[in-house]
């Protein structure tokens, strides 16, 4: 089966800092993953080539088989860390300016997602809070029909109650048919959602297997491990 995301021998580089190191990752379809990894590891980087909006200064990035950038835009949603939203809108016209800009965008798929996370279309969207705001823009990208979602903190900033809401909603309207990719420092509120992890540290990657292996070979959680491994 051919990977989802495919990194071969990627390195990218700001100046000299080097942010990834030679790595070679093969994320497969119908997986919910977690990148995890201190500040600084480079999980954002990966995020970002990975949606083509960066390239690596060597090696390979690959969507389904094809390199990554303009061609495969289309195959890729990405909810970055810094907020998509304008001050400007309502929630009905942030669905409308997705539905306009992408022709991928599932508006029914919204519809269920915004009654889900109990969104009303006339909230300002300065007027949300932290949390409804980050539930907005989940249901913004997951609400296109991609092969490969990318999520960067979702939860960061929100609280147990929002978390768990968003949590609940990836899980429900994830589609086998595609890869979602989360980077988290909150692995032990996320671990549930995880098929798989990938774990980098410095630019590199030390670690990637299934969650179900974690737990029954090494008889660790997620967090456990993560522990483990980062621990000082
Ligand atoms: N545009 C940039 N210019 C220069 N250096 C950068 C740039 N973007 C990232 N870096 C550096 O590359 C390294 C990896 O950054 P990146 O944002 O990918 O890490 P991260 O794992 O997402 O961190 P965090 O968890 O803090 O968000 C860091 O040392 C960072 O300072």
């Amino acid at each position: 089966m051919e990977p989802i995301l495919e990194l071969e021998q990627v390195t990218k580089k700001y100046g000299r800092k080097k942010a990834l190191d030679r790595v070679t990752l093969r994320l497969d379809k119908g997986k919910i993953i977690g990148l995890l990894g201190s500040n600084g590891s480079g999980k954002t980087t990966l995020l970002k080539l990975a949606a083509g909006i960066a390239f690596p200064t060597s090696g390979k990035v690959r969507i389904g088989g094809i390199d990554a950038g303009l061609q495969t835009k289309s195959l890729v949603s990405f909810l970055p860390d810094q907020s998509v939203l304008e001050s400007w809108m309502r929630v009905k016209d942030a669905v409308r300016y997705y539905r306009d800009f992408y022709p991928d965008f599932k508006e029914e798929k919204a519809q269920s997602m915004l009654e889900f996370m109990k969104l009303q279309p006339n909230d300002r969207v300065t007027a949300l809070s932290k949390g409804m705001r980050e539930r907005l823009e989940v249901v913004l990208v997951l609400s296109r029909s991609a092969r490969l979602y990318l999520l960067d903190e979702p939860i960061g900033g929100v609280d147990p109650v929002a978390r768990g809401k968003i949590l609940d909603a990836i899980v429900q309207f994830f589609d086998e048919d595609s890869t979602l990719v989360v980077c988290t420092h909150l692995v032990s509120d996320m671990e549930r959602v995880f098929d798989e992890v990938v774990f980098i540290r410095e630019g590199e990657m030390i670690l990637q297997e299934e969650v179900e292996s974690i737990r029954v070979n090494r008889g660790l959680s997620i967090d456990g491990l993560y522990k483990e491994v980062y621990g000082e």
